[in-house]
């Protein structure tokens, strides 16, 4: 049951048990994957688990599970698949040594406080680590107009809702700067008590009258400049992939995680 801009129905958000196991920094462990997984209501998780095979030969042949606290299934839907290209890209993978990633997801109430993306991004994931009780990891998109100093920025979910989609143009009406940066930030929390590490990726690009299929946010009014004239709405899901703002903070992540 999703909206445009992706969100779920809410599921009831119990916090699940704090983990023993604080894992190493970079490895959400099979451990966690099972006991983690294991603790979450079935109604808590969006879709269905993909595994995603890692790159690294060296590494175990366990399955690792990420936990993405969010309740945009556009989103989830984009992580997985720009996860499984990037295993699909990969060359000389040997399927048999490959561990894999799944991605698990989880919708609960976090705060979203007021800040820069930045400050915005660690706050949430703080406050989701505290609620499921172990590693997680969380993702804030933003929407940076030139011409107002950066904003709506964090709060574009805010101004769409409040403006729609023919309002973001209208805003920029009295200004010559149609320039945009779409900027996505993840942020990994290790467990409760440590502090978030932030990857960003950024798009450039300009808002535009609204193209395309209104699926996914404000997908139909940014024309990234790497798009070849059409809007993200416009651009095929493996087009949007290969260049978005998400796309690019989830390789950052995904080579932290593999380290
Ligand atoms: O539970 P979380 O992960 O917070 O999901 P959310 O939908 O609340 O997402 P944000 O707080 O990051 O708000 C970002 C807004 O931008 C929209 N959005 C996110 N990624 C987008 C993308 O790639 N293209 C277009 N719109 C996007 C999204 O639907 C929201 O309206
Ligand atoms: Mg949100």
């Amino acid at each position: 049951m999703t909206t445009a801009g992706g969100s779920l129905a809410s599921s009831p958000h119990s916090p699940t048990e704090t983990s023993d196991s604080q894992a190493h920094p970079h490895s959400f462990s099979s451990s966690f994957a099972s006991d983690r997984t294991s603790q979450l209501p079935r109604s808590q998780t969006l879709l269905p688990t993909i595994p995603v095979a890692a790159e690294t030969a060296t590494m175990t042949t366990s399955p690792r599970t990420i936990l993405f606290v969010t309740g945009n299934a556009n989103k989830l839907k984009e992580v997985r698949a720009i996860l499984l290209s990037s295993t699909q890209h990969t060359e000389n993978a040997n399927p048999a040594a490959t561990p894999s990633f799944s991605v698990e997801s989880q919708d609960l109430d976090v705060p979203e406080v007021q800040g820069t993306t930045e400050e915005v991004a660690k706050a949430k994931c703080k406050a989701a680590a505290e609620i499921v009780g172990g590693p997680c990891i969380t993702e804030d998109t933003a929407l940076a107009f030139e011409a107002l100093g950066g904003l709506p920025g964090p709060y574009i979910k805010y101004f769409l809702k409040a403006v729609g989609l023919e309002g973001l143009n209208n805003m920029l009406a009295g200004f010559p700067s149609k320039r945009a940066t779409a900027i996505c930030t993840f942020a990994y929390s290790a467990g409760p008590g440590t502090e978030p590490l932030i990857f960003e990726g950024r798009t450039e690009g300009k808002i535009v009258q609204a193209r395309g299929p209104t699926h996914f946010g404000w997908d139909p009014v940014f024309e990234p400049d790497e798009g070849e004239g059409k809007t993200y709405a416009e651009m095929d899901g493996v087009a949007k992939n290969k260049i978005s703002h998400r796309y690019r903070a989830l390789d950052k992540l995904r080579k932290y995680l593999l380290e």
